[in-house]
């Protein structure tokens, strides 16, 4: 059987694709793939990300190619699809995720808490963007769009000093890069960040059984997790929330920081569940 493969054509979606080509390969021996890149309004629209009033502007048109039937399946990063899918779809498949962290990365090899004063940061995440300021409220936060490759670019040229970035681009991208990883603790990083999401239609039982033969039940429950409390704060790129869950099977924490558009607020909370009680504790 040979399956059509919908994915944008950024170097990043293109690299994941592969990789997760190269797993479905593994499990499915006598299958073919075929990568078909579509264009995006996430990579037309060039205004910062919080600007733009729309869900979806990376994944849409690749998933209306599915619910048409002109690929089998798509690979996007899970960050980039809303939490509502169109009912004909379904999230087939969620493979083992990456880390979930962002990273700082700067030219000269400096962190968040060592850089200059006065020095530019270049992130379009109002997430990224206030919780730099908030740990440094004497750097500048100026948004910044293009792919990975671009901004990293961009990180050395006149305009900006350092950007933030997600660990699971880099590491996907295979770029070799100066920077420092940004704990959860004091960083929280986007909902789904650093896992990867299968679409295919959900009356496509052939090739969701193929699918899933690539699932890691952990990173669906942490991902399902970070998706539902998403979905229930309404967040997007334009309300400033950071989750990541962490499941090993037994039990699942959820670690929750929301903060006020400004910065000046904000709530974290961490709740973990076990199978025989469960444990809120809130801070
Ligand atoms: N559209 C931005 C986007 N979507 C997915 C990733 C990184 C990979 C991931 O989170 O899985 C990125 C770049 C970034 O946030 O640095």
């Amino acid at each position: 059987m040979k399956y059509i493969v919908g994915a944008r054509g950024s170097q990043l979606s293109v690299a994941q694709t592969n990789l997760v080509i190269e797993q479905l390969k593994k499990a499915n021996p006598d299958a073919k793939y075929e990568i078909k890149t579509i264009t995006t309004k996430g990579d037309t629209d060039s205004r910062p990300l919080f600007t733009i009033d729309q869900k979806g502007i990376f994944e849409k048109e690749i998933d209306r190619a599915v619910a048409q039937k002109e690929v089998d399946f798509a690979v996007h990063s899970l960050k980039d699809v809303p939490s509502e899918l169109d009912e004909n779809l379904t999230l087939a498949c969620i493979p083992k995720r990456e880390t979930v962290n962002d990273v700082f990365i700067s030219p000269d090899g400096s962190s968040l808490d060592s850089i200059k004063s006065g020095s530019v940061i270049g992130t379009s995440s109002l997430r990224r963007a206030v919780q730099v300021s908030r740990k440094r409220p004497d750097v500048t936060v100026k948004p910044i769009r293009g792919n990975i490759e671009t901004r990293i670019k961009k990180a050395s040229g006149e305009n900006y000093d350092a950007i933030v970035l997600a660990k699971a681009g880099i590491t996907r991208l295979g770029v070799d890069v100066k920077y420092t990883e940004l704990s959860t603790d004091d960083f929280s990083p986007s909902p789904g960040q650093g896992a990867i999401a299968i679409v295919a239609r959900a009356d496509d039982s052939e090739t969701i059984e193929m699918l899933k033969k690539i699932e890691d039940s952990d990173s669906r429950l942490e991902i399902e997790a970070e998706r539902a409390l998403s979905d229930f704060v309404d967040s997007g790129c334009r309300f400033p929330v950071g989750a990541y869950a962490k499941s090993n099977g037994t039990e699942m924490t959820l670690t929750v920081t929301a903060f006020s558009v400004d910065g000046k607020q904000s709530l974290h909370v961490s709740k973990t569940w076990r199978q025989q009680t469960d444990h809120t504790s809130c801070s």
